[in-house]
This record gives structure tokens, C-alpha cells and sequence, in this order.
């Protein structure tokens, strides 16, 4: 089945191949990765549109003298096939397995960890400016998507690049498409060059053209010559990055390995900044994934034969909650309006999209714009609800700082996937939001216990006349009932679930389940552990948290998130504040990056599980034990690399 991709141990070995042989690679490419997505999950339509484009990249490209990086890194896959990684694929974003996007310590080939998007360009300027500053050889090529291009640091790398005039290339792979619909008036402009014909003359034709206009034609031309670029203005695709100071290169198929392999290649001759416009179809070569995209965008497991997708069977997502809820509240309430950074499906707002379109704003891929822009929103009298992934908001930091909370704007912030996600991995965990917005004056921020509590939440925060964060994690609620009346929450208002004489253990969000598993388990030895639902990081519920440690003088406090400025954290500063002699111990996530594999395996590696937090609480109600003890293994001593030294 892989007789020729078997035999790539380098992108070198693509030189042998006849063009039947590449042919009969792009099949193979594509085979594997359908059939390793199938079983594993992960971004199938964006690699099955790049398997021709990365041929060409990997048989101009001398990688990794020449430096290819992958916006966003979703679509690396076929990159990975081709540099050596194919016998280990199949452990595609498995735990300990290869990761879905670039890793540099997985490949010299992976020359830029990526997976937040639109950074490639700005990587690129870099590359280009060590290598000519330390007076290098080598091009640089940043491959980036339409969807990536809407995002602010890819639009701010390209002025950047055209006024620098630095050699480098970047490669616009335009199928149409970010996850959803692509928005905007960039995206406007590029299906305008798709699809008017005049844009695929070249601009010896339309000199022709513009020649044979009797009497003035050649007048015309002269003209034109002087003007320096004179009439691309009129006819020549692109003219909005020549404008920019790139020289542009395109539209070309994406899918013909011939034409790219050529217009790669001039592109490699070709002074400054070079800007390639590759048309290519999302989801290549696989009829459900060409003709539903947005779902193999980022796909679970699925059958090859049906392409239908496997469902997890259980309760509803919080992400589904959260998408009703919003829906039922919007119906009550117009001043509701809903805003995503390109990710209306996965935050489950295409429901109110399409409820109520006007009130519906998708930014593309930008975070800072969604934030900043719902400040403004909210300052008249709107109630914008920003559905966000926890980790792509660590984008708008500043804007929840200075826009929204610094004027007390009331901005709900729904932020979904707070928490492990899973195989997407390191870059993609939300175990920082707690550190970086409770510090933040005006802002609340709770968490609920389960999907019933996150419809309270919402309701409560849309309620408030401030700025409010709800966050929540990936994945399935509890499976508890859903009330049908919406209450209030009372702002900074904690729930005792159970009462113990022997510690308290303090949860928030998803770690209350296991905070009352773990208390099951602790009984059943004779140790009575009361158990608080923080609901609330900000205001912390000071009377029932001093209680409570006053009365056990014993806290563990779980929370799927880093220690490090985190909920236990807040915890201990209010204990200092209240001046409460209690022994506090924290179960969190320890302070090093969070590698890709399922859920559950990865809670276990961190200790956040019903028996760890038995044990930690079991350590603690017997004796006041050193810290060292709550990890399950000592932190991996840091080694800190000096110069010409690697880490
Ligand atoms: C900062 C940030 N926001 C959102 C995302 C989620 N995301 C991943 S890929 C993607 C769409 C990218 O579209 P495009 O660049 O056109 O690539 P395609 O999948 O179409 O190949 C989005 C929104 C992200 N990775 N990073
Ligand atoms: C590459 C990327 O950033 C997204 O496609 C992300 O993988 C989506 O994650 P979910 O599967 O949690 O929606
Ligand atoms: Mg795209």
C-alpha cells in the first residue's frame, strides 16, 4: 500500500521519483492519513488540500537548510511523511506519541513550533533576518492559510516584511476555507482573484492586450512603464501584497505538482519578499471531507468507508449547554450578541448565528479585535457574550485588561475548553486563564461544577452589570439533569456539598466531581472530608473558605489548571489575608508543559484523579508531610542552557 512512501527516509529521496512515482505518492499520503485520522482523530482536510503543495516545498526547498513553516501546524502532517516520521505516524497525537503540529524536539524538519495560528509569517521575517544579519544562505518560507491571513500578527508580519525587503517567500494556501466560512474583506478580495478571470492573465498578455488598443495602446504602455507599476492597478492579480512591497506570484492550482514545482522554483530566483498564491480544495481526495470540510477540519475517529463520524455516547457537552442556553437567553433578550474568533462550531455559536444573523459577529481569526471590539459593544448597552477557546484568549490579555475590565465593560466571556484538552495538546491546553485574569480588578470569574450549574452561570453573568468570565472544559458534562427555570448564582457564593470534620477539600469547575469521589473514598477509611464547589475564582467565597479552614484547619485544593497563580493560589493569599493558620495543600498542574494524549490519561499523570487527591487529603489529615509528597513523581530537575549549549 505504501510501497513508495515506505521508502522516504528524506525529503532528499523525492529527487529520485519519477512524476508517475509522485503521482503514486500523493495517493499513498493520502491513504495514510485518512486511514490514520480515522482511528486516531486530528486535522484531516487541511492535510489532504496540502499533499501536492508539500511535495513541491519539499522538492524545490532543501529543508532544513531552507526553513519551511507550517501556519498554525494543523496541516504538517504530510510534511512529517515526508521527513523521516512515517514509521511512527500511526502514534499520531497519541499520549507519548508524534504530536499533530510541528515540534522542533520531533524533527530538525519542524523548524518552528506552531499550533496558535497566523505566526508563521512573522517566524519567517525572523529566519530571514538572523540568516542575513549572520550573512547565511537558505530561503525561508512561510506557508500560511486564508483563514490564518485574517489574524493580526500575520497582517502586522506582512507590513513589516514588504518595507524590510528581506528574501522570503511566503506560500498563501487558499482553499476557501478557515474552519467554518472564511470572513472578511481579505478573504472577499481573494475569491475575487479566484474567480475573475482577468486576474489569471499574466502581465505579458495584458501588455498585449493593452498594445493592440489602436492608437493609444502603445502610448498607454509607455505611460504605464513610467508610472513604474503603472496599470496593475487595473488587471494584475495580487496588486494588494505587490502594494505591500511583495512580488506576487499566482493564482496557481494547488493540485498540480507540476505547476508548483515550476513557479516554486522562480519563486526561489526572485529577489525580496515573494508572495505564492496556491488554490488549493480542502479535503483533497476524500469525497466526505471535500464536500464537508468544516467537520474534517479537526475530525474524532471515523469510518473510511461511511465517513461518518463516531460519537462519543453520553451526556451533552458543556459546549452544547452553553450553545442552548445562549439560544434561549438571546430569544429573551435582544440586547444579546454573540461574537467568535473564527470558531463558531467549536464554541457552539453557529446555533445563535443562525437564530439571529444581525446580532452574530465572526472576526476571523482574531482574538484581540473580538475582545476590544466587544468592549465597545457592551459600552452601548449591548450584552456581547465572547465564546472563546481558554487558550486563544491568552491572545487578548490585554484587551480583557485595558478595553473590557479596565472600564468595567460587561462583557460575558464564555471560555470554553478550560482545562486538558487532550490530543491537540501543549499548545492547546486552557491551565493558564485563572493566573492571567484573576489578577485582573472588576472581572469575576466562576466555574461550574457541571453543565447544569454552567446554564445558571450564564444566565447569572448576563445578568451582571460587569465584566464576567464562565469557564468551562471540552468534552461532556456530568449527564446531570438540566433544571428548566434559570436561577441566579449569587456572585462570590461557594456551596458546601459536604460536611467533614477532618479537612476541607476545596474544588472548582470539573475537579468538584472528583473532589466528592475522592471524600467517598476517604470515608469508607474513617476520614470525614467536608467538600467545597468554589463556583466562584473571583470573588472567592472568603466567609465559607475561613470557615471552613478554621473548623479543619486541613485544606486540598484541586484544580484542573497550573499552580501557579492559580486557584490554590488565590486560596493561600486569602488564607495569608484573613491571617487563618490552616495546612494547605494544592493539586494542580505542576509547573511544566502539558504534552498531547486523552484526557483521562493525562488527569492521571497529574494527579487528577478521585485516588490522588484521597491521597494528598489522607497525607495531610495524618500529618503535616512536606510538599514533595502531592506529586507522584519529584519535578524533573531544570537544567538552565547557556550559550551554544541546547537544553
Ligand atoms: C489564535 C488561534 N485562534 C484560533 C485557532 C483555531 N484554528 C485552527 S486552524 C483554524 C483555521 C485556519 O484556516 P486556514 O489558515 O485557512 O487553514 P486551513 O485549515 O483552511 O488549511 C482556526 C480558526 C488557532 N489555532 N489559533
Ligand atoms: C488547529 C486548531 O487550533 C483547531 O482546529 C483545534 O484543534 C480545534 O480543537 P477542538 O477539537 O477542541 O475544537
Ligand atoms: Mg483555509
Amino acid at each position: 500500500m505504501t510501497q513508495i512512501l515506505s521508502q522516504i527516509s528524506n525529503p532528499g529521496d523525492l529527487q529520485k521519483l519519477t512524476a508517475t512515482e509522485l503521482d503514486q505518492l500523493a495517493k499513498e499520503i493520502r491513504e495514510v492519513i485518512i486511514q490514520t485520522t480515522s482511528e486516531n482523530g486530528g486535522h484531516l482536510a487541511p492535510n489532504l488540500g496540502v499533499v501536492e503543495l508539500t511535495l513541491a516545498l519539499h522538492l524545490v526547498f532543501q529543508s532544513p537548510k531552507d526553513k519551511i513553516i507550517w501556519d498554525v501546524g494543523h496541516q504538517s502532517y504530510v510534511h512529517k511523511l515526508l521527513t523521516g516520521r512515517y514509521n511512527n505516524f500511526h502514534t499520531l497525537r497519541r499520549y507519548k506519541g508524534m504530536a499533530g503540529f510541528p515540534k522542533r524536539s520531533e524533527s530538525e524538519h519542524d523548524i518552528f513550533n506552531t499550533g496558535h495560528s497566523s505566526t508563521s509569517i512573522s517566524a519567517a521575517l525572523g529566519f530571514a533576518f538572523a540568516r542575513d544579519l549572520k550573512k547565511e544562505e537558505g530561503a525561508v518560507i512561510a506557508v500560511i492559510g486564508d483563514g490564518a491571513l485574517t489574524g493580526g500578527i500575520a497582517l502586522e508580519a506582512l507590513n513589516h516584511a514588504g518595507h524590510a525587503g528581506n528574501d522570503m517567500i511566503v506560500v498563501l494556501n487558499d482553499n476557501e476555507k478557515s474552519i467554518a466560512d472564511n470572513v472578511g474583506a481579505m478573504s472577499t478580495y481573494l475569491s475575487r482573484i479566484r474567480t475573475d478571470p482577468r486576474y489569471f492573465r499574466n502581465k505579458e498578455e495584458v501588455e498585449e492586450i493593452v498594445r493592440r488598443i489602436p492608437s493609444i495602446g502603445s502610448h498607454v504602455l509607455k505611460v504605464m512603464e513610467k508610472m513604474k507599476d503603472g496599470f496593475k492597478h487595473l488587471v494584475v492579480p495580487g496588486i494588494l501584497f505587490e502594494e505591500l512591497g511583495f512580488s506576487y506570484l499566482g493564482p496557481i492550482d494547488g493540485h498540480n505538482l507540476g505547476q508548483l514545482r515550476e513557479v516554486m522554483t522562480n519563486a526561489c530566483r526572485l529577489k525580496g519578499p515573494i508572495l505564492v498564491h496556491v488554490l488549493t480544495k480542502k479535503g483533497k481526495g476524500y469525497a466526505p471531507a471535500e464536500t464537508n470540510p468544516s467537520v474534517f477540519h479537526g475530525v474524532g475517529p471515523f469510518d473510511v468507508e461511511t465517513g461518518k463520524v463516531k460519537k462519543n455516547p453520553g451526556p451533552p457537552t458543556y459546549t452544547q449547554v452553553f450553545s442552548d442556553t445562549l439560544l434561549r437567553l438571546a430569544r429573551e433578550d435582544e440586547r444579546i450578541v454573540g461574537v467568535t474568533a473564527a470558531m463558531p462550531d467549536g464554541t457552539g455559536m453557529t446555533p445563535f448565528a443562525r437564530a439571529f444573523p444581525s446580532r452574530f459577529f465572526d472576526v476571523g481569526i482574531a482574538e484581540q479585535h473580538a475582545v476590544n471590539m466587544s468592549a465597545a459593544l457592551a459600552l452601548q448597552g449591548l450584552r456581547p457574550v465572547v465564546a472563546i477557546y481558554s487558550t486563544f484568549l491568552q491572545r487578548a490579555y490585554d484587551q480583557v485588561f485595558h478595553d473590557v475590565c479596565l472600564q468595567r465593560a460587561p462583557v460575558v466571556f464564555a471560555i470554553d475548553r478550560g482545562g486538558i484538552v487532550g490530543d491537540d495538546g501543549e499548545t492547546h491546553h486552557g491551565l493558564f486563564d485563572i493566573a492571567f485574569l484573576r489578577h485582573i480588578p472588576e472581572l469575576v470569574m466562576m466555574a461550574p461544577k457541571d453543565e447544569n450549574e454552567l446554564q445558571h452561570m450564564l444566565h447569572t453573568a448576563l445578568e451582571y452589570e460587569g465584566p464576567v468570565a464562565v469557564r468551562y472544559p471540552r468534552g461532556t458534562g456530568v449527564g446531570v439533569t438540566l433544571d428548566e427555570e434559570l436561577t441566579m448564582v449569587p456572585i462570590g457564593k461557594g456551596e458546601l456539598l459536604r460536611q467533614g470534620s477532618d479537612l476541607t477539600i476545596v474544588a472548582i469547575g470539573a475537579m468538584v466531581g472528583i473532589a466528592e469521589e475522592a471524600a467517598d473514598l476517604l470515608e469508607a477509611e474513617g476520614i470525614r472530608a467536608a467538600v467545597v464547589n468554589a463556583r466562584f475564582v473571583k470573588p472567592l467565597d472568603k466567609e465559607l473558605i475561613v470557615k471552613q479552614a478554621r473548623e479543619t484547619g486541613k485544606i486540598v485544593t484541586v484544580e484542573e489548571h497550573v499552580l501557579a497563580g492559580g486557584f490554590g493560589s488565590a486560596i493561600l493569599e486569602l488564607l495569608e489575608m484573613e491571617g487563618v493558620h490552616c495546612s494547605v495543600r494544592r493539586i494542580g498542574i505542576p509547573d511544566e508543559y502539558v504534552q498531547h494524549g486523552t484526557v483521562s490519561v493525562l488527569r492521571e499523570d497529574y494527579g487528577l484523579t478521585a485516588s490522588n487527591v484521597a491521597r494528598v487529603a489522607r497525607e495531610l489529615a495524618d500529618t503535616d508531610r512536606s510538599w514533595a509528597s502531592i506529586r507522584k513523581a519529584p519535578p524533573a530537575p531544570i537544567k538552565i542552557a547557556f550559550r551554544g549549549e541546547s537544553r
